[in-house]
């Protein structure tokens, strides 16, 4: 569900899905809206050591003190630990202990491919559900046998006689791993277990992507996660953890997800990045009206100028860069990175083809 206010509605946008239009003209500088915490997020594994679990702080490269190992998260202190541990619950610390066992487990399989570049084309829409439902079989036989009471690391005599159930469990168990998607994904679960409302009404309502795989590679390692993930969380999270609530979080998350960046937005360091639902109605202008930081782990958006009533307010997906870019430039970045062509007033505008 969208956001409100009375500073602002969203509204139909013509060729840009929803928007966000100004109720009333805003002076600049006037607080807009101040994001919840992310639905799901990730850290990349190579900087797991130097972003803060909790709170995302990040200090120029530096080891953070706190370091909780069961879970492989560090923190900038500990009651950012503590934080985290509350807000994650028992069930939640339990499925990232699991997880983060297994994937120290499959130390020599560990590949982080998140943000890595694209190898080869996009796969279409038909592969990505003919992929998905391949994995949702394998799925559904993990799922039957750990809902039975066998859990995947510990096949009792039953399930030993299963040899459908024993193939599925090898192509998990010998396929690499990507700790970033499993977290990603994880983070998404667990938020989609711990309230089912809110995951239909913010996350489910967002601008969805049907072809959100970078590459065949980048579908295929998003189908295994979802294999290793069923076959590793606690058994009460096994039905928390679909297709649906994974694909989800895929096609999401290509239209909507903000960078988590070393300087707060602008930085150069990509360091993860995370969905904020709220947050996610801001289209793209070459000429932004709103400004946007991070603090913590929540966005504040303000207005960056003057706004008249009925003005559309726009971020940028650029990061500032749309300054120096030529209109062909800034078309080409956007749809190379978001897939959408610009319509934004300044292209349409400077646009003389
Ligand atoms: C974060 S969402 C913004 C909200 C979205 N319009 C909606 O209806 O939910 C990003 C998507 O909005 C659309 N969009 C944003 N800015 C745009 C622009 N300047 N021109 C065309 N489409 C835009 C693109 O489809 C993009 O992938």
């Amino acid at each position: 569900m969208p956001p409100t206010s009375t500073h602002f509605s969203i509204r139909p946008i013509p060729s840009a899905g929803r928007g966000v239009l100004a109720s009333t003209p805003l002076a600049p500088n006037t607080p807009l809206l101040l994001s919840p915490p992310p639905a799901a997020h990730v850290i990349f594994r190579q900087y797991r050591r130097e972003v803060c679990a909790h709170c995302l702080h990040y200090d120029r490269g530096r080891t953070l003190p706190v370091r909780d190992a069961p879970i492989g998260k560090v923190f900038c202190a500990e009651p950012c630990r503590a934080a985290w541990r509350e807000a994650q619950g028992p069930l939640g610390v339990e499925a990232w202990t699991a997880l983060e066992t297994f994937v120290r487990s499959r130390a020599k399989s560990v590949v982080s491919t998140l943000a890595q570049a694209a190898v080869g084309a996009k796969p279409g829409a038909q592969a990505v559900v003919a992929t998905w439902e391949a994995a949702a079989e394998v799925g559904a036989l993990h799922a039957r046998a750990r809902g039975g009471g066998v859990g995947a690391a510990d096949s009792g005599p039953g399930i030993k006689a299963d040899r459908e159930y024993r193939r599925a469990l090898h192509h998990v168990w010998t396929q690499s791993v990507d700790p970033d998607i499993l977290g990603y994904l994880l983070s998404g679960v667990l938020t989609a277990h711990g309230d089912a409302g809110y995951w239909q009404r913010e996350v489910e309502g967002l601008a969805m992507d049907e072809e959100a795989y970078k590459d065949t590679a980048d579908l295929e390692a998003h189908c295994n996660a979802f294999l290793q993930l069923v076959a590793t969380v606690p058994r009460e999270l096994v039905g928390s953890c679909t297709v649906e609530v994974c694909q989800t979080l895929a096609n999401a998350s290509s239209h909507n997800s903000f960078g988590i960046r070393a300087g707060g937005d602008e930085g150069e360091e990509y360091m993860g990045y995370a969905l904020y639902p709220e947050a996610s109605y801001f289209n793209h202008s070459c000429s932004p009206s709103v400004r946007k930081k991070r603090v913590g782990r929540q966005w504040e958006f303000s207005t960056a100028r003057e706004v008249g009533e009925g003005e559309e307010l726009c971020i940028t997906y650029l990061g500032g860069d749309e300054k120096d870019l030529t209109v062909t430039q800034r078309r080409e970045r956007l749809r190379g990175v978001w897939g959408f062509e610009c319509m934004c007033e300044r292209c349409r505008r400077e646009d003389t083809s």
